[in-house]
């Protein structure tokens, strides 16, 4: 259960007149379900970056539960996203020459925390996804079926932070549905905050706030109220 604040966040190439994200303040409370959306090259993927701790701040403040992570260092960020952080970004960053199921549990593998219980729950998510060869090698996978190995991969560790770039973009209805099932249940169960960028609507309609970026600012921010089951 993370919270989420940023504060006086800009972030500039080199080259722009204007910062490509700005933003003055905002706040997500753990556990919530995020839908950020906008036109292409309004900043999506660079605030999942910036969020997920894959690049550095060089102004301002992000902070997931009381830790700034615009503050660590480079290794820090890393071992900090490894255990709160599960991804799944538009190109995947899947590894050639490994099954899925080794895909799935490479970076568990990589931080040696792999337990005999962790390779069944991975099994278990590849099944989910709706994968049904767990040994088939990943760069003769058609891109519907990487995007599921990739968020098999982001869920095996039950994060506290899930975040997604078009986790649906990929799919056909029934494989986005499963999908977007998945995420959902997921967090729900270790009560991950969950950010997904997307275009999908009928994803977007099962998230619970949805925030509209333009030009690098934040333009809309709706919080749906829950409907009592
Ligand atoms: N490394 C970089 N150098 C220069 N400009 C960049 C860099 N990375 C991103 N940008 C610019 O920042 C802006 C925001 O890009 P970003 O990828 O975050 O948009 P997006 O909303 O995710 O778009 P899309 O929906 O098309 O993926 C774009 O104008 C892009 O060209």
């Amino acid at each position: 259960m993370l919270p989420l604040k940023i504060q006086s966040l800009a972030v500039s190439f080199p080259g722009l007149a204007t910062p490509v994200l700005s933003i003055d303040a905002l706040e997500i409370a753990a556990g919530s379900r995020v839908a950020l959306t906008g036109g292409s090259g309004s900043g999506k993927s660079t605030l999942l970056n910036i969020i997920a701790g894959l690049e550095r701040v060089r102004t301002g403040e992000v902070i997931w539960g009381g830790q700034d992570i615009a503050r660590l260092s480079e290794g820090r960020r890393d071992r900090w996203r490894a255990e709160n952080v599960g991804l799944v970004m538009q190109d995947f960053h899947l590894f050639a020459g490994l099954s899925a199921l080794d895909n799935v549990l490479l970076p568990a593998r990589l931080s040696r925390v792999s337990t005999p219980d962790l390779v069944k729950r991975a099994q278990e998510l590849i099944e989910t996804v709706g994968l049904k060869r767990p040994g088939q090698s990943v760069e003769t996978m058609s891109r519907g079926e990487m995007q599921r190995v990739a968020i098999a991969r982001a869920l095996l560790r039950k994060p506290g932070i899930i975040i997604a770039d078009e986790p649906t973009a990929s799919l056909d209805l029934e494989n986005g549905e499963a999908v977007g099932d998945l995420l959902l249940s997921v967090a729900a169960g270790a009560g991950s905050t969950l950010v997904i960028a997307t275009h999908d609507q009928r994803m977007i309609e099962r998230l619970n706030r949805r925030i509209v970026l333009r030009g690098g600012c934040i333009v809309g921010d709706e919080t749906v109220r829950e409907i009592a089951a």
